[in-house]
């Protein structure tokens, strides 16, 4: 039995007139993130830790920022497709844990509709993700609301 651990970390900055979209879920805010996709912090750090268990690269080569075709793009559907390749390279995801570092919104009442969309676009049960929350008490570009950054691990398992 092939064991494998995966970590992901993506930042991303506040924009005015942006949702704040995390983990699939649009979190009422006076602002959003910016990105070339919906700028799901969360589900990019989710999909670079399952790319770094199967040595996959990363979303950016997988889905670069300079194509046109991922402007806009659903981040859990990009989360599912990295789902695939893990599977194509043989692997089943066993667990996935995170946590968004963001001095607000608070995102507590969200946390379990977040669990929901990502377990959902990986095709594993809810309970085998996590999702947790921390401010940095106003220390840093998370504290003072530039930004937000959440950061993923994950187990992976092939049979050989
Ligand atoms: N954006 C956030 C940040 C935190 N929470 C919840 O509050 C708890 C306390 O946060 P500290 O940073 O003071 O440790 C934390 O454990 C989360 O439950 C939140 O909902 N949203
Ligand atoms: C997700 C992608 C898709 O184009 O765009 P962004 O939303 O800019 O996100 P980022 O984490 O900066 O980089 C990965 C990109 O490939």
């Amino acid at each position: 039995m092939r064991l494998r651990t995966g970590v992901g970390y993506d930042v991303h900055a506040f924009a005015e007139g942006r949702p704040l979209v995390l983990g699939g879920v649009n979190v009422p805010h006076t602002r959003g993130l910016a990105g070339h996709s919906d700028a799901d912090v969360l589900a990019h750090a989710v999909a670079d830790a399952l790319l770094g268990a199967v040595r996959g690269g990363d979303i950016g080569k997988l889905f670069p920022d300079t194509d046109p075709a991922y402007a806009g793009a659903d981040s859990l559907v990009l989360l599912a497709a990295v789902a695939e390749k893990v599977r194509a390279e043989g692997f089943a995801i066993i667990d996935v844990d995170s946590v968004i570092t963001a001095q607000a919104p608070k995102l507590s009442p969200y946390r379990d509709c977040m669990r929901e969309n990502l377990a959902c676009a990986m095709g594993i049960a809810v309970e085998n993700v996590g999702v947790k929350a921390t401010t940095t008490e106003r220390l840093g570009f998370e504290g003072r609301e530039e930004g937000i950054s959440a950061t993923a691990t994950c187990l992976v398992c092939r049979a050989d």
